[in-house]
């Protein structure tokens, strides 16, 4: 692991070291083998438990005040009709988190998680509120079919202040979340772009489009992708093809991921941020744990280029967080397993034959 943060496509990210340790792995599973059950009994919940014992370098994994940051912004593309809704209501549900209706609110006082909204450039001013950070960039992105959706200048800005927002943050798990109308159409131009998948298969309904409204979205991101030929390394397809709250997201995870915080990933957008942060600094994948598959299509296609296999499959498409706060209790009985179970010695009980 190199001391020093590294040069990489003109932004320094901090050196992300690896989880994998093969003497705590083996000591996780012995542990988890010695539980009173009959060995691989609880399936995933074993390989999940292992997992957040890795990424926290310890044989008894706790959570310890988990963190939401849900990321709003608005874009330019949205002029586009790409959206079941206007954009209008990206500054409408920040309101909506701010008073504590939105599903996320709800979910996140369900299982005790702090929740904080960060505006990272919604096309609206706000007051100052408990619960609200600012950190816009601008007002929305460019719209992408005419322009870049960000300058390098914003782009780099965008990763710096979600890296600076852990500086601050307690809690050794993050969940981002995400809030932007027309902010699917960001994600898979990315996906497409980043992740070489075929643009059809990136692209789905997002809020609820119909058919024919698919297909002008479909052709619209695809002259999108065409105008943006050139941008092809992580940093110039994001300012190009947008999203502040998806470069926002993915420098948080960056830094979270170099400070061993647990990912706690939610859908599509989030997904996005991830692959981003994954290609910018290498190792950032190895700290998460995916809570759902979402129905937007393009989030199999990520799911399989992060290797990664979620948790829940709700047919979930709502974003914010909720899918990977729908999650969280299961990391709960994870680490609950690992350190409350007895072992078959703690129990008096022979499993030999
Ligand atoms: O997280 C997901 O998988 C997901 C899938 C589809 C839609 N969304 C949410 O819907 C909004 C974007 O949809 P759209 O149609 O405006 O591009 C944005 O606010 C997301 O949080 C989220
Ligand atoms: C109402 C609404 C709530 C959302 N939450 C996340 N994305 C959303 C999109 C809409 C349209």
């Amino acid at each position: 692991m190199s001391p020093h943060p590294e040069q990489c496509d003109t932004l320094i990210v901090p050196p992300i070291a690896a989880p994998a340790n093969p003497e705590l792995s083996a000591r996780l599973q012995a542990a988890l083998d010695n539980k009173t059950k009959p060995r691989g009994s609880l399936g995933r919940l074993e390989g999940l438990a292992l997992r957040l014992g890795l990424i926290q370098g310890r044989l008894l994994p706790a959570l310890e005040q988990p963190q939401i940051l849900v990321f709003a912004a608005d874009h330019g593309l949205a002029a586009q009709g790409v959206s079941a809704y206007p954009s209008t209501v990206t500054a409408q549900m920040v309101h909506n988190f701010l008073r504590g209706g939105a599903a996320i609110n709800v979910f996140a006082r369900q299982h005790g998680l702090a929740l904080q909204v960060v505006d990272a450039g919604v096309d609206a001013d706000f007051a100052p509120a408990a619960g609200l950070l600012d950190r816009k960039i601008r007002r929305g992105t460019r719209n992408a079919l005419h322009q870049p959706a960000m300058t390098a200048t914003e782009c780099r800005q965008a990763l710096a202040r979600g890296m600076e927002l852990l500086d601050t943050l307690p809690g050794n798990l993050l969940v981002v979340g995400e809030m932007g109308i027309g902010n699917t159409s960001a994600a898979s131009l990315l996906l497409a772009r980043l992740g070489r998948v075929p643009l059809a298969e990136c692209t789905g309904r997002g809020t609820g489009l119909d058919d024919a409204a698919l297909a002008r979205k479909h052709r619209v991101l695809e002259q999108v992708l065409a105008r943006h030929e050139p941008a092809r390394t992580p940093l110039a397809a994001l300012a190009a093809l947008g999203g502040l709250e998806i470069a926002m997201m993915a420098g948080a995870l960056i830094r979270a991921a170099s400070q061993r915080r647990i990912l706690l990933m939610d859908g599509f957008i989030a997904g996005v941020a991830l692959l981003v942060a994954e290609q910018l600094a290498p190792g950032t994948r190895q700290y998460a744990i995916f809570g759902h598959r979402s129905a937007e299509p393009g989030h199999r296609h990520l799911l399989r280029l992060l290797d990664a296999e979620p948790l829940l499959e709700l047919d979930l498409r709502l974003g914010e967080g909720s899918g990977a706060v729908l999650a969280y209790p299961l990391l709960q009985s994870a680490c609950a397993l690992l350190g409350e179970m007895a072992s078959f010695a703690d129990a008096g009980i022979r499993p030999e034959a």
